[in-house]
């Protein structure tokens, strides 16, 4: 079973992706603990908030409300939706705390291509062919193990920065991982002038790119 916190069709506002069309499936859980996060809905997993998987569709304000479902059912809700998107992001929330091989398969079968957006703290379950975002959560939950593998599964880094420790943090996990993924995405934190600066500036010295969360830009889910 999967806990929905919502489903919506929108266009992806960051890294390799921006632009592209996208339905949008966000799973409930998280206990990694972000100060910054821009989903903290999504953090508990209190059963006492359960709703229909309908009521999670296009809701119209961030709730904690979730809905638990299996592959099949999400492929159906999707269906009856009539999206024209055929790229899913699997969000949340950790998406990771799930086993993400059988809804994944599910959709690949079914024509869609799919994506993750992880922290890297949790084990990665999904198909060879999804394309797997790390924004890696360092000295957080699950430990430099877990994280240094994500950092090979990744298809692309995406690193959110404020302070130039996040840049030097990341530096070393790179070293501790043995590997720099080619693909590396530095996303300012909340939008801030200076962090956006920052950002610039390290993309430029470093050959690395800008993410800016262009939904939130120009007011879309
Ligand atoms: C809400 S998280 C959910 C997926 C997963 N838990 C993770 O952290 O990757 C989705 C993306 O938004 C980023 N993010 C969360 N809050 C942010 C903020 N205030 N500013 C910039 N990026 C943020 C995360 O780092 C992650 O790349
Ligand atoms: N448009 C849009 N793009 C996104 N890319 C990653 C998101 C997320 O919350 O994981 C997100 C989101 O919430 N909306
Ligand atoms: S890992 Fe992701 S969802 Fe969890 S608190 Fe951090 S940014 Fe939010
Ligand atoms: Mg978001």
């Amino acid at each position: 079973m999967y806990k929905i916190n919502e489903v919506f069709e929108t266009i992806q506002g960051e890294a390799s992706f921006t632009g592209c069309p996208s339905i949008f499936i966000r799973l409930q859980g998280c206990p990694v603990g972000c100060a910054w996060c821009d989903t903290k809905q999504t953090w508990h997993t209190d059963d006492t908030y359960l709703v229909d998987l309908a009521d999670t569709v296009e809701k119209k304000a961030d709730s904690d409300y979730f809905a638990n479902c299996n592959a099949e059912q999400i492929l159906a809700l999707i269906r009856d939706k009539k999206y024209q998107a055929k790229h899913i992001v699997i969000t949340g929330g950790e998406p990771c705390m799930y086993d993400l091989n059988p809804l994944c398969e599910l959709l690949h079968e079914n024509g869609f291509t799919t994506q993750i957006e992880t922290s890297g703290t949790f084990e990665i379950l999904a198909p060879s062919e999804t394309w797997v975002t790390v924004s890696p959560k360092i000295n957080m939950r699950g430990g430099y193990e877990v994280l240094k593998s994500a950092i090979h599964r990744a298809n692309e880094i995406k690193h959110p920065v404020a302070m130039m420790r996040h840049v030097e943090e990341l530096e070393d996990l790179f070293e501790a991982a043995g590997h720099t993924p080619a693909l590396v995405y530095l996303q300012p934190i909340s939008q801030k002038a200076k962090a956006t600066r920052l950002a610039i500036e390290v993309c430029k010295a470093k050959n690395w790119r800008l993410s800016v969360q262009v939904h939130k830009y120009i007011g879309i889910a």
